[in-house]
């Protein structure tokens, strides 16, 4: 029987929408055309081999679960692979989905996982539990650097002895892309692996309120409650959700004491420091901060290097030397965001069959922050300003009085204060720890300079140059 295959593939992206982050949409499901849909197979052409084996790699439960949604359970999905661009020519390539049944809480109309009653989640627990844990987040896959060493090691103690540390629980909080969720769930995938008889349970705090809604809309609050209590480590994520819904809170309160006075294990993250966790009730505060709290902060270069390194050999691409230092000093933001560069960055070599180099990454870059010669980081001006005097950085940020040394500094603090959005006080921090003022008498300096020595102000436009070719 055949069926428009373009409703059932837009019913597919709805469901796809839900499970992705939206700039992962935008690059691999969008180029995506339905071509055929018939006897439960529906047949999706690609552009590439290698955005074929994209999917199959990062993707394929999110389609398995799409197309179950949609087709119902016996659902197969075909792939049709451009060989050759401008020649219509495609391969196809069967890829038989799928060899699970899907979760009795899936609504396929609404493509999301609905309510899961305490007693029909461990009938399906598999399902579930393999949803929950990406099993990408270890921390074999967690780059380690100063930003967030505490909170690893923490996280790997509790791992090792869940429950049994001093360290419960543990409150990990960080701002947005900074590796909260990553972190919690290598704590989870590392416990199920070692200790595979303890009911590891990993839940946002989004959805715990949901579940919670259900089940009292339900009359099952008590079978929720229940549920809950028999988890062995619980790691509910991004606690933040939690403000200004008491009943939820109350609940939550009632289950944590029961957990932690078992020693069971407790793991959460938030976006902020208990202390300033707004609308949550102070008993649930207080007991946040009996066990070790412990930041994620902004990675630092080496940091951001090491991950952008990671994630090309764990996908066996090659980005080149100069591709990595470019990356990792344009985007300093967060490592989602960073992700978001590569990600784009792999798919607009792969679509235009064309390598990966400085060109391409300036353009990708380009087309996703818009107004990049705001983006240009402190650390790439010092980098560049001391590479183009020829001086160390780190002499940059140290009390240095050596002429060329105090030139190079005032001219790297001039184009902070130029090209970037940080304040002089941030500014006079990046360059180890001087106050605003110093930063005010850079700058005039600078001018001062420019305006009475001409060999100075060409240095100065050579080195503009410089810092704004990045951006080209
Ligand atoms: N130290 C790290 N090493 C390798 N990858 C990392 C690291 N930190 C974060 N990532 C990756 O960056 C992305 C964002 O991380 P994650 O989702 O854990 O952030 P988050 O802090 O939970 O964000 P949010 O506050 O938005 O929920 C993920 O793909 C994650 O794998």
């Amino acid at each position: 029987m055949h069926i428009d295959c373009e409703t059932v593939w837009s019913d597919c992206l709805r469901v796809i929408k839900d499970n992705v982050a939206e700039q992962s949409f935008n690059t691999w499901f969008q180029p995506i055309v339905p071509l055929k849909c018939a006897d439960d197979v529906l047949t999706i052409q690609v552009p590439s081999q290698f955005f074929y084996e994209w999917l199959e790699e990062h993707y394929v439960h999110v389609l398995k679960k799409a197309i179950i949604a949609v087709m119902g359970p016996k659902a197969r999905l075909e792939y049709s692979v451009i060989v050759d661009r401008g020649n219509s020519k495609s391969s196809p390539l069967s890829v038989s989905l799928p060899n699970r049944t899907p979760s009795k809480n899936y609504n396929a109309n609404s493509g999301k996982d609905e309510y899961i009653s305490p007693f029909q989640l461990k009938s399906v627990d598999s399902f579930y539990q393999e949803s929950q844990l990406n099993p990408n987040n270890t921390f074999d896959s967690y780059i380690e650097g100063d930003c967030n060493r505490l909170a690893r090691s923490a996280g790997y103690a509790v791992a090792q002895k869940p429950g049994v540390t001093s360290f419960n629980p543990l409150m990990l909080y960080g701002g947005v892309g900074l590796g909260k969720t990553h972190l919690v769930q290598a704590i989870g995938n590392e416990i199920k692996n070692n200790l595979s008889d303890r009911f590891v349970l990993y839940v946002s705090s989004e959805k715990f309120t949901n579940q919670f809604i259900d089940a009292l809309r339900n009359n099952k609050a008590q079978e929720f409650q229940n549920f809950y209590m028999q988890v062995d480590i619980l790691i509910i994520d991004d606690v933040q959700f939690l403000a200004g819904k008491e009943r939820t809170q109350e609940i939550f309160f009632h289950i944590f004491n029961h957990l932690h006075q078992a020693g069971k294990q407790i793991v959460m993250t938030s976006d902020c420091p208990p202390r300033d966790l707004k609308g949550l009730q102070e008993r649930l505060l207080s007991r946040f901060k009996w066990g070790l709290t412990a930041d994620l902060q902004q990675p630092d270069y080496e940091t951001r290097v090491a991950i952008i390194q990671r994630k090309m050999q764990s996908d066996g691409i090659y980005i080149p030397e100069n591709v990595i230092e470019y990356l990792a000093y344009s985007v300093d933001t967060n490592i989602r965001e960073l992700e978001g560069v590569l990600i784009s960055l792999i798919a607009h070599a792969s679509l235009n069959r064309v390598d990966i180099d400085l060109e391409l990454a300036k353009q990708t870059l380009k087309n996703i922050v818009h107004d990049i010669e705001t983006e240009v980081g402190i650390d790439y001006i010092q980098k560049t300003v001391a590479e183009f005097f020829k001086v160390e950085v780190a002499s940059l940020k140290d009390k240095i009085r050596k002429k060329e040394i105090v030139i190079a500094r005032q001219v790297a603090m001039y184009f902070s204060k130029e090209y970037t959005n940080h304040s002089l006080k941030a500014i006079g921090y990046h360059f180890g720890g001087r106050d605003h003022s110093t930063v005010i008498h850079a700058v005039q300096s600078v001018n001062d300079m420019m305006d009475t020595n001409a060999s100075f102000k060409a240095s100065v436009e050579e080195l503009k140059k410089k810092l704004k070719m990045r951006s080209v």
